[in-house]
């Protein structure tokens, strides 16, 4: 009998975000703090009578056989093969997109860690947590986060991992409507890659004592991004006016932490048309671990 879950990939938000250096392979070091907020993809996976991984729903600009869904569906079967000297049945899996692509949200990297966490517990694989983090990483930097699925302070190339509180809050989320490709911004001339290295507990103690809705830090990718990508500044100056607004990743996503829903209905309801505006609850949790 066929099998169906349906299984959510949340989108992140890097609360702040601070380039600290740089690795000898060109690869920046990052200070961060990721949150999940419980708005984002879906993914619906299907076990199939052979042993191929398909993916049964068209994405534009993207082919199925660059999908991070499947590359990292793909390095699970091997690894479980490598295992077991079994090669797992083939799995069709469907993706309800809702997160824009080059948005600074993880879209991608949320969906290649919800596959990986689903098909772990489909195939009754048994990796650990560590160990899908590791299998995930070199397909991005960002897919341990969601495998790790709580709010975590972020280090290296965002791999190492810490939990941290989360800011109990509502956030609202603007789409600029241009993709930023991350390689741009990182490649920039006029990129700071010397913000001084601070404490996991400089953020904590700022969330403890904090008395306005000021956020912790900065985004130092922000300023590249919004002189490559007007619409990105143009977001930030909208969202900033009755707060700190400040772009996610490397964009092109603008956010605002509010206290409460009705403060985030207030603001969605005056949002030029233009743009694709939403809010979000911050999660202390993946919402997937309850489910497996
Ligand atoms: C910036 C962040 C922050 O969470 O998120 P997004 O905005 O993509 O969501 C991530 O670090 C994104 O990491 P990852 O998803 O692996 O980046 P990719 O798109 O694969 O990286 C594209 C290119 O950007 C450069 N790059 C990326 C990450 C990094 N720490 N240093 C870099 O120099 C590299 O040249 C790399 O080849
Ligand atoms: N399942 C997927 N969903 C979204 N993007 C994907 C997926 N698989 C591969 N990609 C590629 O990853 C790129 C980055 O997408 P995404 O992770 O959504 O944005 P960001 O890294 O800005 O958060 C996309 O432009 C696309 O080319």
């Amino acid at each position: 009998m066929n099998v169906l879950l349906n299984c959510p990939a949340p989108a992140k938000l890097n609360l702040f975000l601070h380039v600290t250096g740089r690795r000898a392979d060109g690869y920046h070091l990052l200070q961060t703090v990721f949150q999940l907020v419980d708005h984002g993809d879906t993914l619906h996976f299907t076990l199939r009578d052979d042993t191929a991984l398909r993916r049964v729903t068209d994405m534009a600009g993207v082919p199925e056989e660059s999908d991070l869904v499947i590359r990292a569906a793909r390095l699970l079967q091997a690894e479980v093969q490598r295992r077991t000297g079994a090669l797992p049945r083939g799995v069709d899996i469907a993706i309800d997109k809702v997160l824009p692509m080059g948005g600074g949200l993880g879209g991608g990297s949320s969906d290649a860690a919800t596959t990986l966490m689903a098909l772990n517990a489909l195939w009754q694989a048994g990796l650990s947590q560590q160990e899908l983090m590791a299998l995930g990483l070199p397909l991005g930097a960002d897919i341990p986060f969601f495998i790790f699925g709580q709010t975590a302070f972020a280090e290296g190339v965002g791999e190492d991992l810490q939990a941290v509180a989360a800011p109990e809050c509502w956030y609202i989320v603007i789409e600029p409507g241009v993709q930023v490709p991350t390689p741009a911004i990182f490649s920039s001339e006029r990129l700071t890659r010397d913000t001084p290295v601070i404490k996991i507990t400089d953020f904590s103690s700022h969330l403890e004592n904090q008395n306005d809705s000021k956020g912790y830090g900065r985004n130092d990718l922000q300023q590249v991004a919004m002189e490559l990508f007007p619409p990105v500044a143009e977001a930030v100056e909208w969202l900033s006016a009755d707060g700190d607004a400040r772009m996610t990743g490397s964009g092109a996503c603008v956010f605002r932490a509010v206290a409460t829903e009705a403060e985030a209905d207030a603001v969605l309801a005056k949002a030029p048309t233009k743009w694709k505006v939403w809010k979000a609850r911050a999660l202390k949790q993946h919402p997937i671990i309850d489910m497996l």
